[in-house]
């Protein structure tokens, strides 16, 4: 099948490479997914809403991703990259050409980005590219991210009245991954510029990819997706969130600040440890490579050249304490195997105090604590009932923690 060549809005270029799609131009967007795909031989196509963003990518077409890591000051240039606005016709006609889509816009924008897709589909449906395979990877902290962004563009399809989504769908794999790398935004160079850690980590689900010999630099294919999945959440992202919600606590700013608090440190660790020996029961792990996987997880906290802001990592704190996510889905899975999960309480009451203007969910959470008391509110992000031993603990450590600010505020620490 020959690809048209893709020309670029406003400078006339035109590119005959492979066409990646990617939602979100953002941090994971610019640098990592994209990148990756870049690396592989495809143009990447950022779609996004915002248009600052858009235009500096076709004017520009290249940036530099800088691994800020310890031993080695490191750039990588970034070329053949366009952006185009979602709501952009360009948009629609660049995801009927597509080899693979992907996103990092956060769970709860996955709803927003369907009805593009779902219409770009369509498109590709009646043109020349409707029987090219494609894989659709929404690259997200959630499990089964894909799965919910599918259901999302089902909806869509139905909405427009659409009748064969089987049809639609035959060429079309939706495949959930794991994606694992640490970047806050980034101040230094030119505004796409980003700064990220060293390491990272995408694994893909295996029998879900379109074609099935699709390869992406980097894309670590396999065939049961759950060990990587839960382990990276209720590790990294369960020990990002105590430290940022305690951290917050101590008046902190920083991850590696918390990281380098005793007290921080040692709930944080814990608390991983806690959810640790429930994923060994779980998904047979071994102790020793858990405990190098746990190291590595603190020694990333740790990165000084990581500016992470405790306020990024505690973003959406209601969303983080539903019974599925980090903090209360590993304290879950410790119950499920009769483990002690006494740090991961003390995380989790942490939750509850973060109260920052700037983040739409603290505000929802003080404004459900204040109006409807602590007890029903940990009912209500938690779904553990009052009354059970969950809750108690919860509201326990809830108010030591409260106590421990009032002491810190009339000694002036
Ligand atoms: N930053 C990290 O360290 C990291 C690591 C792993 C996973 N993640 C996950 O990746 C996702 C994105 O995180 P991020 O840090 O890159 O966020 P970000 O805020 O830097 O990027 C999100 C991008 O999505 C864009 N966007 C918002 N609404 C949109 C819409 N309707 N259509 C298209 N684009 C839209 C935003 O403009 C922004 O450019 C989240 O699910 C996050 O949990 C982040
Ligand atoms: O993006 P969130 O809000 O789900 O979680 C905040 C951080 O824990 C997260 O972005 C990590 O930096 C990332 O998951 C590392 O891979």
């Amino acid at each position: 099948m020959s690809r048209p060549a893709l020309t670029h809005k406003g400078t006339g270029l035109t590119c005959h490479r492979k066409h990646a799609i990617h939602f979100g131009a953002g941090n994971i967007g610019r640098g990592f997914i994209g990148p990756l795909l870049v690396r592989s031989g495809y143009h990447v196509i950022f779609l996004d809403v915002q248009q600052d963003i858009i235009d500096e990518l076709n004017r520009e077409h290249h940036y530099d991703v800088n691994i800020l890591d310890l031993e080695a000051d490191n750039k990588q240039e970034v070329r053949h990259v366009t952006g185009f606005h979602t709501k952009d016709e360009s948009a629609l006609e660049a995801i009927a050409q597509a080899e693979i889509i992907t996103t990092s816009v956060g769970p709860k924008i996955l709803e927003r980005i369907a009805p593009t897709i779902a219409e770009g589909l369509l498109k590709r449906r009646d043109g020349e590219f409707a029987d090219l395979d494609l894989t659709v990877i929404a690259c997200e902290n959630m499990i089964n991210a894909t799965d919910s962004l599918k259901g999302h563009v089902v909806a869509a399809l139905k909405a427009r009245g659409e009748t064969d989504i089987d049809g639609l769908f035959r060429p079309i794999g939706f495949a959930n991954c794991e994606v694992d790398r640490i970047i806050p935004p980034y101040t230094g160079g030119n505004p796409l510029d980003v700064g990220v850690e060293g390491f990272y980590e995408w694994t893909v689900e295996k029998s879900k990819v379109r074609p099935p010999t699709l390869a992406v630099e980097g894309m670590n294919l396999q065939d049961s997706l759950e060990p990587f999945l839960e382990r990276k959440l209720y590790t990294l992202n369960c020990g990002h969130a105590m430290l940022a919600f305690t951290g917050y606590i101590k008046g902190l700013k920083t991850i590696d600040e918390a990281v380098h608090d005793e007290q921080c440190r040692h709930i944080a660790k814990h608390a991983i440890q806690e959810s640790g020996a429930a994923l060994i029961r779980k998904h047979g792990f071994t102790e020793e490579e858990h405990r190098e996987y746990i190291d590595r997880t603190m020694t990333r906290y740790a990165n000084p050249n990581i500016k992470d802001q405790l306020e990024r990592v505690a973003r959406n704190p209601k969303s983080k304490l539903a019974p599925n996510e980090r903090l209360v889905g590993a304290a879950n899975m410790c119950r499920q195997y009769g483990l002690p999960r006494k740090n991961l309480m003390k995380g989790i009451a942490a939750a509850f105090h973060f109260d920052v203007d700037e983040d739409e969910e603290a505000l929802q959470l003080v404004k459900l604590v204040k109006d409807e008391g602590i007890e029903t509110a940990i009912e209500k992000t938690t779904e553990y009932k009052k009354g059970s031993k969950e809750h108690s603990d919860i509201l326990q450590y809830y108010h030591e923690w409260k106590e421990q600010t009032a002491r810190s505020f009339e000694e002036g620490v």
